[in-house]
């Protein structure tokens, strides 16, 4: 007999969402959703309106954006809503490609994670930190940001990011400053993260399957590590659909010109394959 299985739930819902400066339109109604354990990206050139996005979707859009349409969290409405008046079940954990604007420069590690968590124990911090991956996780405890690698620095912001509680992550450009072994490590927690619900077995972290929002202008990057791809241009969303489709068939003549430009830098034309970031 088949066994029906309930739909995956929709952890973030963006609708017909329109952010303006004055008269001038920065991203123009547009609406996408991810569901539960989806692992998303936003594609785009710069300008396209994919940080504005975000913001809009984190709370932390600046107060003179005007917005119009909806940005639901979990079922709660917050297109409107400030991170700091947001309720916990609404909160989305973001880490941005400016690590030191997430980290205080003058505390170390160990003490940033203890204050700013319910993580207090020595054992319990350590444990985190290999979950991040992070090797020499005691040397690491007593270091000042300025004194880790850009890799080393943003996967400790996402396990901060993960501690909120948070079911949804927004990543804005994560691996963008790094080298390309850094990059790989980050893509390879955050794909943990979200397949081997890796970060559930901790009870500090979120129990449900996180859902991920992965902001790129790098579509080989995005190859590596999500299922579904949001394509943006000049604030409007132009394509979207399964990742391996736009990339084997884009319709929208800026997705064509995407994959080509990501084909012409792996010249055997063969894009990364999801489980080559696991070798
Ligand atoms: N705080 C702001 N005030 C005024 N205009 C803004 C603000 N933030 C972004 N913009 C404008 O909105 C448009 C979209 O910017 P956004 O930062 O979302 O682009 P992006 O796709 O994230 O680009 P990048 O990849 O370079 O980060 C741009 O024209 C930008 O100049």
């Amino acid at each position: 007999m088949a066994v029906n299985f309930p739909p995956p739930r929709c952890t973030l819902s963006v609708q017909n969402l329109t952010l303006f400066l004055d008269e001038k339109v920065l991203v123009d109604n547009i609406s996408f959703d991810v569901h539960e354990g989806e692992k998303v990206c936003l594609i785009g050139a710069s300008g396209s309106g994919k940080s504005l996005t975000a913001r809009a979707i984190n709370g932390t859009l600046a107060p003179y954006i005007d917005v119009a349409g909806d940005v639901i969290v979990n079922g709660v409405s917050v297109a409107q809503q400030p991170v700091l008046a947001r309720r916990a079940e609404a909160r989305v954990a973001t880490v941005f490609q400016d690590t030191f604007s997430a980290l205080n420069p003058l505390m170390s590690v160990g003490k940033q994670l203890s204050l700013s968590t319910n993580v207090h124990s020595r054992d319990e911090l350590l444990a985190l930190l290999k979950q991040m991956q992070l090797k020499d996780a005691e040397s690491l405890l007593s270091r000042l940001p300025s004194e880790l690698s850009g890799g080393q620095r943003q996967r400790l912001c996402i396990a901060f990011g993960l501690l909120s509680g948070a079911n949804l992550l927004v990543a804005d450009e994560p691996t963008t400053a790094l080298d390309v072994l850094s990059q790989q490590q980050v893509i390879k927690v955050l794909r943990q993260c979200c397949d081997d619900h890796a970060c559930s077995h901790s009870e500090y972290l979120h129990a449900s399957p996180l859902s991920l929002l992965f902001i790129t202008h790098d579509i080989s990057v995005a190859a590596q590590l999500c299922d579904r791809a949001i394509v943006m241009q000049d604030g409007k969303i132009v394509e979207q659909g399964a990742l391996q489709d736009l990339l084997s068939h884009p319709q929208h003549p800026y997705t064509q010109r995407l994959v080509k430009a990501a084909h012409q830098v792996f010249s055997d034309t063969k894009l990364p394959q999801k489980q080559a970031v696991n070798a």
